[in-house]
């Protein structure tokens, strides 16, 4: 039976509840003898079969223990890294010479990637992110959407990208089973634009946008990374944005990597970027998230679009985590700031079987941390 209850994770592994407790998992259910309900966005699902739940509605049951970490948390996303190059060179991303990049031979083929990611749908992933470097530089998207997309149980496909080689390719990518789109974008400014990317390049993804929204793609999320002294005076000029097109404008707290004092405070909380937002605009209003998400959300009156905060930083979101990635060169990692990497790529080129690569996988999760230790604290 997959874990997803923190009464059944005490009973097992009083260990990993002990650690569940301690980063602030929490029991959907407030009768839970064993925690207190507090912020929703810290909730653990309970399970039908807990004792101390006679009925509980379960959203969606996992279809096998593979993707359930010791926590109980189910992962049906998966991010997959599709390569590690790019044509911009983000100042918190990339140093201007690019990264060190792993040799072609050690990347995941094109068939070695569908061959991972069938895997993990038939085992209850629904949502495939296609991220990287940036996925529209690699020359088979097109064909690896469409195999994707034809995944059974898959619901979502979606790509992460910055936007400046994506409006030609819009059309088709569609027709290849493309659902959803997040593209990057910092600032509405084009000198600061090529200041921060260090590339040419802001009309061209302004324009990805709006026919993003003209195609009708399900979901066009724009992220902007905020920073202090950087784009944190747009704040405002973003949520204009959405008066009039329908998309979902997200301020994502910066994520300082390599833990360094001086990106520290480049960091502006979501806490400082809301009173931004509701000292100039009226109306804000909360939406209901998923206990998954990692976005809060929320709608302003009168506005075609939405805006949400992207608080890894502050307020993480580690009890509803369900994601799981997949790099370029075939590792699974399963924590963004965990140290763990477990390769595939080698056991698929030693000949591994379906089961052997699923018991590997399994492994792997069961190995995930809830990892907001390994945050960067704001006083640091
Ligand atoms: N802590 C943490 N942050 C993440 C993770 N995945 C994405 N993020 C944050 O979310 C930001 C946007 O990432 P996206 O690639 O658009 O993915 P997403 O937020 O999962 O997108 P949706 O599926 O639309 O919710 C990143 O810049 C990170 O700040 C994760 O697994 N852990
Ligand atoms: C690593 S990029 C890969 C996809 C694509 N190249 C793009 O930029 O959209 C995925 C997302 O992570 C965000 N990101 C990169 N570095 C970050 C950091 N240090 N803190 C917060 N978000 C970051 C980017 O802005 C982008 O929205
Ligand atoms: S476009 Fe994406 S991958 Fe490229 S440097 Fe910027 S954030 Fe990093
Ligand atoms: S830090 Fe790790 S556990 Fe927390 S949300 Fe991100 S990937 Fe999940």
């Amino acid at each position: 039976m997959p874990l997803r209850c923190l009464s059944e994770l005490a009973r097992r592994r009083p260990d990993r509840a002990v650690d569940a407790m301690r980063v602030g998992l929490r029991c959907l259910m407030s009768t839970c003898p064993l925690t207190k309900a507090t912020d929703d966005s810290q909730r653990l699902y309970a399970t039908s079969s807990c004792a101390n739940v006679p009925e509980v509605a379960l959203s969606e049951a996992p279809l096998s223990d593979m993707l359930v970490d010791s926590f109980g948390r189910f992962h049906n996303y998966l991010r997959i890294s599709l390569t590690e190059r790019c044509n911009l060179r983000c100042q918190y991303c990339m140093p201007a010479q690019g990264v060190q990049l792993t040799p072609n031979s050690e990347l995941l083929s094109h068939d070695e990637i569908i061959r991972v990611a069938g895997l993990f749908v038939t085992s209850g992933v629904d949502k495939i992110r296609l991220t990287g470097g940036e996925p529209t530089i690699r020359k088979d998207i097109e064909d690896i959407c469409l195999h994707l997309s034809g995944l059974k149980g898959l619901k979502t496909l979606a790509m992460t990208t910055n936007g400046l080689v994506l409006s030609k390719k819009l059309p088709r990518l569609k027709e290849c089973g493309l659902n959803a789109l997040n593209i990057s974008l910092d600032t509405l400014v084009p000198a600061k634009f090529e200041f921060m990317t260090r590339r040419k390049g802001h009309s061209r993804v302004m324009e990805s946008i709006d026919a993003s929204i003209q195609l009708g793609f399900q979901s066009v999320k724009v992220n902007c990374v905020v920073m202090r002294g950087m784009n944190d005076d747009e704040i405002c000029d973003f949520v204009e944005m959405t008066r009039d097109k329908p998309v979902n404008v997200r301020f994502i707290e910066f994520m300082p990597f390599d833990g360094n004092v001086w990106n520290v405070k480049k960091l502006v909380p979501y806490a400082e970027m809301m009173d931004k937002v509701r000292q100039r605009f009226k109306g804000v209003e909360r939406l209901q998230d998923h206990p998954s998400e990692t976005a809060k959300n929320f709608k302003i009156d009168g506005h075609a679009g939405t805006i949400s905060f992207i608080t890894s930083m502050t307020e993480h979101f580690c009890a509803g985590c369900n994601r799981l990635r997949l790099l370029a060169d075939g590792n699974l990692k399963v924590c963004l700031f965990g140290p763990s990497e477990v390769s595939l790529r080698e056991p698929i080129r030693a000949g591994v079987d379906d089961a052997g690569l699923r018991e590997i996988i399994s492994a792997a999760v069961d190995l995930a941390l809830p990892a907001p230790e390994a945050i960067v604290p704001l006083d640091s």
